[in-house]
Order: C-alpha cells, then sequence, then structure tokens
C-alpha cells in the first residue's frame, strides 16, 4: 500500500465575483513511503493547492486522498503525520532557535527531557547547536530555513510538505541546502513532497518529478529520477533530463529560456 493515493482529485476555488476556478483537474498520484517527489510547473499551475490539499488546509472538490489506506480527512492526530515546512521560516520571533523547533512537541503528551533530547538531536542533523540560544532576526535567511526543516523532522511525521523552502535563498546557500536535505532525508527515512519551479532544484531532489500543466492544473507527466545520489548536475544523465523537461514546458511557457526557470 503507498503511504499517499490521490485520487481523480479536483479543486475549484470560489472566486469574488461568485464564479468559479477549476485549480487542479482530475488528479491522480501515489506516493511510497519514503519517497522524495517534487512537484514542478509553471506558475499557477496548482503545485501550492496540491500541497496544500494534502496538509487538509484545502478541501477537494472531488475525488479522494488516502493517507496510508485511511481516508486523509479522517486521519486523527494529523499533525503526528504531517508536517509543512514553508517558503517564509514562519518562525517565531521572539522564541530561540531550541524554543521555536520545540514548540510544536509542547502539544503533546512528553517529558521535558525527551522534548530536549528530540531538539538537540535535529539542531545537530542541521548543524545549528551552537546557535540554539539566537533569535531568528540573529540568523542568515538559509539557517532560518534550516530551524524551519528542524522543526518538521523534530515532529517526527511520516511526511514532510515542502513550499518552496529554498526560493528566497542565495544560488550557493540554496545549492547546499538541498544537499544537506538529501543527507538528512536518505538519514531520516522520511517521505518528501516539495514544491519547485526550478528545473535543476527538482532533478538533483527527487525520486520522481510530477511535471504540472497550468489552466487546469494537471498532471503532464511523471518523470523518475533513476541516477545515484549524490547528482552531478553537469553529467549527460541530467543534462538530458533538463532538456526533456524544458521542452516539455516550453509549450506553456516561454519563460523557460530567458531563465531556465518556469
Ligand atoms: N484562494 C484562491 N481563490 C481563487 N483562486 C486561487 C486561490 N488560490 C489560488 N488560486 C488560483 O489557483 C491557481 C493555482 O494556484 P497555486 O498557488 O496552487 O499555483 P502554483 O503552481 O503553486 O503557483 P506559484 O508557483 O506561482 O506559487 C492559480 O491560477 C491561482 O490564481
Amino acid at each position: 500500500m503507498d503511504l499517499i493515493e490521490i485520487k481523480d482529485l479536483s479543486l475549484n476555488y470560489q472566486t469574488d465575483g461568485g464564479a468559479s476556478f477549476l485549480a487542479l483537474d482530475q488528479i491522480n498520484l501515489n506516493v511510497s513511503q519514503g519517497e522524495f517527489i517534487c512537484l514542478l510547473g509553471p506558475s499557477g499551475c496548482g503545485k501550492s493547492t496540491l500541497l496544500y490539499t494534502l496538509a487538509r488546509q484545502l478541501k477537494p472538490s472531488s475525488g479522494s486522498i488516502k493517507f496510508n489506506g485511511e481516508n486523509l480527512a479522517n486521519v486523527r492526530d494529523f499533525a503526528r503525520n504531517v508536517s509543512i515546512v514553508f517558503q517564509e521560516h514562519a518562525l517565531f520571533p521572539w522564541l530561540t532557535v531550541k524554543e521555536n523547533i520545540e514548540f510544536p512537541l509542547t502539544s503533546r503528551s512528553l517529558l521535558k527531557a525527551q522534548i530536549h533530547h528530540t531538539s538537540d538531536y535535529y539542531m545537530k542533523m542541521v548543524e545549528l547547536e551552537e546557535w540554539k540560544d539566537k533569535k531568528p532576526r540573529q540568523l542568515s535567511g538559509g539557517m532560518k530555513q534550516r530551524v524551519g526543516i528542524a522543526r518538521a523532522l523534530a515532529m517526527e511525521t511520516n511526511l514532510i510538505l515542502m513550499d518552496e523552502p529554498f526560493g528566497a535563498l542565495d544560488a550557493q546557500t540554496r545549492s547546499m541546502l538541498q544537499e544537506e536535505l538529501v543527507s538528512i532525508w536518505k538519514k531520516a527515512s522520511k517521505t518528501i513532497v516539495f514544491v519547485t519551479h526550478d528545473i535543476t532544484e527538482a532533478i538533483y531532489l527527487a525520486d520522481r518529478i510530477v511535471v504540472m500543466d497550468a489552466n487546469p492544473g494537471r498532471i503532464k507527466a511523471v518523470l523518475p529520477v533513476s541516477s545515484k545520489r549524490p547528482r552531478d548536475t553537469s553529467s549527460d544523465e541530467f543534462r538530458m533530463l533538463e532538456n526533456q523537461i524544458k521542452a516539455m514546458l516550453k509549450k506553456d511557457t516561454n519563460l523557460v529560456d530567458k531563465e531556465e526557470k518556469i
């Protein structure tokens, strides 16, 4: 059984004028336990809508999502199963790094010592131990994003949803965090669904890339990436896949050639 089974999922937004807008049209996708999935596509193709539907923050208009074989809407203790990392790190500015990581755990009936142990473990994993008593304003963008990742990991959920978590970072920090994320994902054996605009990022990270189309949001193709990690972005295999995806998206957007992004 797959961890996530999405069947004939459609979602309509009600616009202010009372009209309805079809943002997701008949999405079918299964994600297995431990898989790293990237949702890739042009602006407005419904990547975030799909992610937030998986996070139960949006309700499907039709179709179904199963999580561990159970209807997603009925999953009890949802916060123990699914966590989210946002593009904007969404940290509490008045809490320290350690307190931010521990915050979601405080609502669970855990001993303080257990909470400290968990936060210490994940702070170490994202190399933030030295910064544990600092407030978010004292951190760089990349560090803040690492706190967001550590917080999601510390919740020890099976599934982690990531909405362009590296979108606001400079290229160097971004590529460092991509590398770290792959090694953390392997170590912690999580299932990740990751939204991105960036073709290179998707090929670097994913086991499978879900290429989406806009108006209405649909799945255009699901492409497996089989090369071994860490992936060499200059390899022939990498370039070939990049070109394949560009060609696929070229029909939908003229931005691909301009910025290597969609
Ligand atoms: N609350 C809303 N009400 C009406 N339409 C919406 C709403 N939220 C999103 N949309 C529309 O749904 C479509 C999909 O939006 P979504 O944010 O999921 O796309 P995306 O692929 O994540 O885009 P981006 O990469 O720009 O973030 C877009 O056309 C958007 O304008």
